[in-house]
């Protein structure tokens, strides 16, 4: 339906992307939640990346990954905890001031970390609130599904953009039992109706994690807004990747849907260890690193 005849026949537009088909970002200009489902209308698969800081949002964003996601996963790969559940407003905060000031194409999605939304959708809009006033983040992420349904319209009503995120949700682990494929058989119907919950309020796209290949179709046929997969298999409209998993610079053993693009943990003990030894040789600094 365009966005005319919904004026004519007095029904209430959904907030984003139910207008007219718009054309892609031209290259330097900012990337839209409506470019996202243009794409997928057109099915052309897009790439999502984590970002926390400068250097990785402007070089992720010259490399052409229209949307960055500032993850509560910098709990793992930048604070040093041991899981997503303790990581703060305050703590996130400056990551994603880092990125929206870094990355001049990317849509920069905030990920509201575990306890700063689920109290209510009162608490989830005072909290995308601070991502986006303080954040100048273009949208927010959380987790969960149906039960989340009154707070994603909270902050879809008041303009907040939300990317959903369904399947495994870290910040549940101990409800969910561990690090485990979700939607399973006969909780693939579950997995559709909270992901249709999600798109009827408001969300402009739905994270899919450690779902079945299949299961993931499915909803991804059903929806009109992208999915974005992670561990979730081929067919989704969009994929995400921790970057340092993606990178190779996290160490240890990689959970299943990983594939690494770079060994950026070798080359960097390869530059501390050359550095190391330059200095105890008294090889570094040469004479044309010193001022006369
Ligand atoms: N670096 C990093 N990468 C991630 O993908 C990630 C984070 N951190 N932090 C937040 C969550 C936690 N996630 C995780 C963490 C571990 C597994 C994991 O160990 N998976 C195993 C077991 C799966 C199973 O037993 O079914 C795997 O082989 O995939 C999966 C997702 C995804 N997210
Ligand atoms: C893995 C992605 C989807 C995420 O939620 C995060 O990085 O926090
Ligand atoms: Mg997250």
């Amino acid at each position: 339906m365009s966005a005319q005849s919904a004026g004519e026949s007095g029904e209430v537009a959904a907030p984003y992307g139910t207008g007219p088909a718009a054309a892609p970002p031209a290259p330097g200009r900012k990337v839209r939640i409506h470019h996202l489902r243009e794409l997928k209308e057109r099915g052309e698969p897009w790439p999502m990346l984590t970002a926390y800081d400068m250097y990785t949002a402007e070089l992720f964003d010259e490399a052409g990954i229209p949307v960055l996601l500032v993850g509560d996963s910098a709990a793992n790969n930048v604070f040093g905890y041991d899981t997503s559940l303790p990581v703060t407003v305050d703590e996130l905060l400056p990551l994603v001031r880092a990125v929206t000031r870094s990355a001049k194409r990317a849509l920069v999605v905030a990920d509201l970390p575990f306890g700063s939304y689920q109290l209510s959708p009162e608490q989830a809009l005072a909290t995308a609130v601070r991502f986006m006033k303080e954040g100048r983040a273009q949208a927010v992420k959380l987790e969960g599904g149906r039960r989340f349904a009154a707070h994603v319209e909270a902050l879809t009503s008041a303009g907040v953009p939300v990317m959903g995120h369904l399947g495994f949700t870290p910040q549940s682990e101990h409800n969910l039992g561990g690090y485990r494929v979700q939607a399973r058989g006969e909780a693939a119907d579950a997995l559709l109706a909270d992901a249709l919950a999600l798109q009827e309020a408001g969300a402009f796209a739905v994270v899919m994690e450690m779902v079945p290949a299949e299961a993931a179709k499915r909803v991804t046929h059903e929806l009109k807004i992208p999915t974005v997969g992670i561990g979730a298999g081929p067919d989704c409209d969009a994929q995400v990747l921790v970057w340092q998993d993606m990178a190779g610079l996290r160490r240890g053993k990689a959970p299943r849907f990983v594939k690494r693009y770079a060994d950026l943990a070798g080359v960097l003990q390869g530059a501390a260890t050359a550095f190391a030894e330059d200095v105890r040789r008294g090889e570094f600094p040469a004479p044309e690193h010193a001022f006369h």
